[in-house]
C-alpha cells in the first residue's frame, strides 16, 4: 500500500530565552494513501506542529518528510508553496472563508489564484455530497457554522490534494453539526479515497478515523504506523 506521508526522526524545537520547547521530539509516523487518521493528545503536546511539518508551513530542526514520494524540506520557500497549494488541502477550526465571495467563489478561489483548471462537475458533486448544491451562491455570513465548515472542506477537496489536513475542524461547532460535518467528512474521504489527518481533542470524533495517533510531549506514543490498527 502507498505511504503517501513518511516523517524519520522528526524534530522540532523553538528556542525560548534560555529554554528549548521540544515540540517534535524524533517523530516517525506513515499515512498510506487513503488513510483517515485522527491525531490526538493533551494541548501543547505538539499535534499541530506535527500537522504544519507534514503540510509544508515551517521547516523542522531535524529529520525528514516525505508527502506524496518528495522529500519536502529539500524544496526552496518558493517550491514549498506551491507544494502546498497543489498537494495539501488545509481545514482549520475558524472556517477562513472569504466574506464577500459566495460558496461557490470560495471553494474554486485556491484553483483559480493557481491559475488551474475549475473540474465544474467534480465542484458540483463535491458540494451536493457535502449537502451545499442549495448554498452555492449564498454567502458565508448567511450560513450555520457547520455549513461554513462544509464549505471550507470542499474548498479543500477542490483541487484533489494528495493530503487533507485538518486542525479542530470541529472545535467551533456543537455536537450535532460537529458529527454532521465529520460524517460528510468522511463520506467524501471514502468516495475519492482522500487522505485525511485530523486534530482532535474529542475522543468521540477521533473513534471516527481508521486509526488514532496519540502523541506526547512531542513524541507518538500510540499508532504511530499503518499497520498499527490492523
Ligand atoms: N512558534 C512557536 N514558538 C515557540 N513555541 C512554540 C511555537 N509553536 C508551538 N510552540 C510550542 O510547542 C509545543 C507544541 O505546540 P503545538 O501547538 O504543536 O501543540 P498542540 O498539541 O497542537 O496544542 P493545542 O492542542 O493547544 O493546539 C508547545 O509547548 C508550544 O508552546
Amino acid at each position: 500500500m502507498n505511504e503517501i506521508v513518511k516523517t524519520q526522526a522528526l524534530k522540532k524545537y523553538y528556542k525560548l530565552g534560555d529554554n528549548t520547547v521540544k515540540a517534535l521530539d524524533g517523530v516517525d509516523f506513515t499515512v498510506r494513501e487513503g488513510e483517515f487518521v485522527a491525531i490526538v493528545g493533551k494541548s501543547g503536546s505538539g499535534k499541530s506542529t506535527l500537522l504544519h511539518m507534514i503540510g509544508g508551513l515551517d521547516y523542522p530542526t531535524g529529520g525528514k518528510v516525505y508527502v506524496d514520494g518528495k522529500q519536502l524540506y529539500k524544496l526552496n520557500k518558493e517550491q514549498l508553496a506551491v507544494f502546498r497549494r497543489r498537494k495539501v488541502g488545509f481545514v482549520f477550526q475558524s472556517f477562513n472563508l472569504v466574506p464577500d465571495l459566495n460558496v461557490y467563489e470560495n471553494v474554486v478561489l485556491p484553483i483559480e489564484l493557481d491559475g488551474g483548471h475549475i473540474d465544474r462537475d467534480f465542484v458540483d458533486e463535491i458540494l451536493r455530497i457535502l449537502k451545499l448544491e442549495e448554498k452555492k451562491e449564498a454567502l458565508p455570513g448567511t450560513l450555520s457554522g457547520g455549513q461554513q465548515q462544509r464549505a471550507a472542506i470542499a474548498r479543500a477537496l477542490a483541487n484533489k490534494p494528495a493530503i487533507l489536513l485538518a486542525d479542530e475542524p470541529t472545535g467551533n461547532l456543537d455536537t450535532g453539526s460537529s458529527h454532521d460535518v465529520m460524517g460528510l467528512l468522511k463520506m467524501a474521504a471514502k468516495r475519492y479515497h482522500q487522505t485525511v489527518v485530523l486534530i482532535t481533542h474529542d475522543a468521540d470524533i477521533a473513534q471516527l478515523a481508521d486509526r488514532i495517533v496519540q502523541i506526547e510531549d512531542g513524541r507518538i506514543v500510540k499508532g504511530s504506523d499503518v499497520y498499527a490498527g490492523e
